[in-house]
């Protein structure tokens, strides 16, 4: 019997999830998530507390199938049931699927019901037929050909070998099971030193033994007998483990020297600066107007769409309908989300019913200023956001100000987290950064990297022998509230300035993120949340942002959450003119942008200009 059986989306959203008895599986399936799917390792059979979890994913519409029973059971069926239920679920929602359209009522119990009775059915057939022997084309023998046979010297064991790795996995001590996950994850460049350095001593070591003793060499006929293990490249043993867990720092690693780029030493003093615009809004204005005047007759430019509307009528709402439905794809092609295109069109659609419209030029003048008031509207912040003024005022109090940023994985969390860092060391404040980003291999370390930068820039020479950047860190795989709430006490008993604490981007699996996120939210009440989120994508980031707010809300036990406070928007760099993402996010949340992330230095932060991306909007 099947206890839980669930379905996700990569993003987190559960779509559907039946389950049977009371047991808690949040644990389980969390277990699953870390350690397997997000590692993303080849097994599909996962165990834990007595259970066994199996799990498919569907990576053309980005969900996830999981399946959790009693160990005991030994269900023959989860295989065929877990094939058949994907596909019967995409079946009945691929509309609903291609629209990425998770938030509605999946009504699916009846479907499921079904192709589980079909799959018991399908088991106890199975069980009473007598074990046919297999052919030779299922055979292992008919997939050995001569070439199969021929082993590669650098070639890999087969999957067994990998199975047996991932078993003994779920066994090991924390430091293994880092160890393993930064073998596959890509080691950091640090290790990858390490290892080598090792390897050479070790290589060295064993020739310097050969020489001293002149019986070891044994006969090749010695050398030959017995199977010799195979070895890997960069290996190790478990004695070099100690040497490969990087969490704790190294004297020799705090000596290590760091060319500083001094030039921007300097550059980021005071408040951030704005965007830059590519023409003043009066140049626009008339850039505008000329167009449209030279190319009458073109459909080229955003308001030539509305060159129809000319008359000395009163404009009904059909009579821009056309014209509008031109505007939303504009609007959505520069990558807003397709709903708040919709919504912005109707507004301006609102203002100008009615309207007496006389020449052409007016329309594209009555539209534009139309379409920038309500943008200048939504990207414009409610209440102003003055994080050095914040600080300056914490500092008084004797407080550290907290922030802590959220956002899913690889939008650029960590790196705009030093840049931001940067900017405020510029400013003469300390910072305290915590890596409770306790799940990614090497997110620690990426910190420290970025925390022994920015001390070459800012060396506490020039801070009265402060050390302007420090790193709160424990390691991995523990409690990330517990870390911020330590990060925060130790800040404030150093009389450090500022915490920055970096979260895991594991919130899109909404289980993990209601237990890291909302905790450290709830226990350590930073002043400021920040979400990170990248421009380049539209209606992905709003997904996002909606159910990171959604799950800040539904997930307090307070009647007044904290949500978001702001938006980090990154790699504003790389979409040219398509900033689609910051009127929606900004929509959706009603927050401001408060940083801009352009580029991969310390210096590419910038404060929102909406008058630069509102021309780029139009353009
Ligand atoms: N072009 C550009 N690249 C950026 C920007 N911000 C970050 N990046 C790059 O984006 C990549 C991911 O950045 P990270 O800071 O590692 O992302 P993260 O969100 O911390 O990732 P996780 O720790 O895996 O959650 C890196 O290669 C960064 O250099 C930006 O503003 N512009």
């Amino acid at each position: 019997m099947i206890d839980l059986f669930t379905i996700f989306s990569k993003g987190g959203i559960v779509l559907w999830c039946f389950q049977s008895t009371s047991n808690i599986f949040t644990t389980s399936v969390n277990s699953l998530i870390q350690s397997v799917i997000l590692q993303e390792k080849t097994i599909n059979t996962f165990e834990d507390n007595g259970a066994i979890l199996q799990y498919k994913l569907d990576n053309e519409f980005d969900l996830v199938f999981i399946v959790a029973y009693q160990k005991i059971l030994q269900l023959s069926y989860v295989d065929k049931f877990l094939s058949d239920i994907h596909l019967e679920f995409r079946d009945k929602y691929k509309n609903e699927l291609s629209n990425r359209s998770f938030f509605q009522n999946f009504e699916f119990s009846k479907n499921y019901e079904y192709v589980l009775r079909k799959s018991e059915e399908w088991a106890k057939v199975q069980s009473k037929l007598p074990k046919q022997m297999r052919t030779f084309e299922e055979s292992a023998k008919s997939k050995k050909t001569v070439a199969s046979m021929i082993e590669k010297k650098n070639e890999d064991k087969p999957v067994k070998k990998e199975k047996k790795k991932e078993v003994n996995f779920v066994d090991e001590s924390l430091e293994v099971k880092e160890l393993l996950s930064n073998s596959q994850n890509g080691v950091t460049e640090d290790i990858i030193a390490v290892n080598r350095a090792k390897f050479a001593q070790k290589m060295a070591q064993k020739k310097k033994d050969g020489k001293k003793s002149p019986k070891s060499p044994k006969s090749p006929t010695q050398e030959k007998a017995g199977k010799k293990p195979r070895v890997w490249d960069l290996g190790g043993t478990t004695k070099d483990l100690q040497n490969l867990e990087r969490t704790v720092d190294r004297p020799e690693d705090a000596k290590s020297h760091y060319t500083a780029d001094t030039e921007i030493v300097g550059s980021m003093e005071g408040g951030i600066k704005d965007l830059e615009v590519e023409s003043s809004d009066e140049e626009f204005e008339e850039e505008v107007e000329r167009e449209e005047i030279k190319k009458p007759t073109s459909k080229g430019g955003m308001f030539s769409i509305f060159k129809g509307l000319v008359g000395s009528k009163n404009l009904t709402a059909s009579d821009m309908q056309p014209a509008l439905e031109k505007m939303r794809d504009h609007l959505i092609a520069k990558n807003v989300a397709s709903d708040i295109a919709v919504k912005l069109c109707d507004s301006v659609a609102t203002k100008l019913e009615g309207k007496v419209l006389g020449t052409f030029d007016s329309v594209a003048t009555i539209v534009k200023s139309t379409l920038t008031d309500s943008l200048v509207q939504i990207l414009s912040p409610n209440r102003r956001v003055d994080i050095l003024r914040d600080c300056l005022e914490s500092k008084k109090n004797g407080t550290p100000y907290v922030m802590t940023f959220c956002g899913v994985n690889g939008v650029g969390k960590s790196t705009n987290l030093s840049k931001i860092c940067f900017w405020l060391i510029e400013n003469n404040l300390q910072v305290l950064i915590a890596a409770c980003d306790t799940f990614r291999a090497g997110a620690v370390e990426q910190l420290r990297t970025h925390m022994r930068h920015l001390n070459a820039l800012h060396p506490p020479e020039r801070h009265a022998g402060r050390q302007m950047v420090q790193l709160y860190e424990k390691g991995y795989g523990k409690d990330a509230a517990g870390i911020a709430m330590e990060a925060i006490r130790y800040a404030r008993d150093c009389k450090m300035d500022v915490v920055l604490i970096d979260t895991a981007g594991r919130m899109q699996v909404s289980l993990l993120f209601t237990t890291t996120i909302k905790t450290l939210l709830k226990v350590n009440e930073p002043d400021l949340v920040l979400f990170v989120g990248e421009a380049l994508v539209g209606n992905e980031a709003v997904d996002q942002l909606v159910k990171f707010n959604q799950a800040l809300a539904d997930y307090s036990s307070t009647t007044n959450p904290h949500l978001i406070d702001g938006i980090v928007l990154t790699k504003f760099d790389t979409i040219d003119d398509k900033v689609g993402a910051a009127i929606s996010m900004t929509y959706i949340t009603g927050q401001p942008i408060v940083f801009v992330g352009t580029g991969q230095t310390y210096t590419d932060l910038k404060a929102l200009n909406v008058k630069a991306v509102v021309h780029s909007l139009m353009k």
